[in-house]
């Protein structure tokens, strides 16, 4: 954290936003996470990347603190989460978007919207750009979640997520499931949200060419361990997309 910093060395655009290290994790008896290590920058998008059953959900799982992790650090902008709270970790910065979306089906948009603002003092507002981000959010705010098309559900979803400004955004598989011209919008909201220098995202993905187009570096996991990574523009010299089609 700057605070700790001497005077004579300011903060340096290449120290990570989100430092994670050695991070394990167990259910029950099943070893799932083996000694992750991840450094996220502000403004760079991390797809993870790897086939099914691999651990991908569960790191971001135990980032957010909806599973607890064993062993390892997560520190975010300094501060060390590894311990607290899910509520804790959403107050300090982070953002999740989960798989399958978790809409609250009963409840408006708008209401939906209002629950990503728990983390904050009451009668904080919504930002202001989330509907200019997501236009339809806005034709449909007093509509229930429920009856919302599946794109429409995901792009609430990421809004609620962005509601109380996250620093790093988890997204776990957000195109599953989703017609193209909504992969689209979608693809073009990461882009801008990293456009904007201020936020680290982490892009859980299936997809290839989408996370490819997006990737500012890549993780390939391997049964909970990263057995590839690298910057995004090698992602196909480096034989990614082969290693997941084994
Ligand atoms: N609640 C749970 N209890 C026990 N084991 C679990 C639980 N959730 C996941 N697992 C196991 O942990 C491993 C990793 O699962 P995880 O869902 O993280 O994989 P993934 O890479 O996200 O896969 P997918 O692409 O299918 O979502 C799998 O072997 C899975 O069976």
């Amino acid at each position: 954290m700057a605070a700790d910093r001497a005077p004579s060395l300011p903060a340096v655009a290449t120290d990570p936003l989100l430092r994670v290290e050695g991070l394990h994790q167990h259910y029950g008896g099943s070893h799932i996470l083996r000694g992750i290590d991840l450094d996220l920058r502000a403004g760079e998008v991390t797809v993870l990347l790897g086939r099914n059953g691999v651990g991908k959900t569960t790191l971001l799982k135990t980032l957010m603190g909806v599973v607890p992790s064993s062993q390892g650090c997560i520190r975010l902008d300094g501060l060390e989460l590894a311990k607290l709270p899910s509520h804790a970790r959403v107050r300090a910065g982070f953002g999740y978007v989960p798989q399958g979306r978790e809409i609250f089906g009963r409840l408006s948009v708008l209401d939906n919207l209002r629950m990503g603002l728990a983390p904050c003092p009451a009668s904080t507002p919504l930002p202001p750009d989330l509907y200019e981000l997501f236009p339809v959010l806005e034709q449909m705010q007093h509509r229930r979640g429920g009856d919302l098309s599946g794109g429409q559900q995901q792009q609430l979803a990421i809004a609620r997520a962005l509601a109380a400004g996250p620093k790093v955004l988890l997204l776990d598989e957000p195109t599953e499931g989703i017609q193209p011209s909504v992969i689209k919008d979608i693809g073009r909201v990461i882009r801008h949200l990293a456009a904007k220098g201020t936020m680290a995202i982490v892009l859980v993905e299936q997809f290839y060419d989408f996370a490819a187009e997006l990737a500012d570096q890549y993780l390939v996991l391997e049964r909970g361990e990263v057995v590839m990574r690298g910057p995004g523009a090698s992602m196909e010299a480096d034989g990614v997309r082969r290693r997941l089609a084994l």
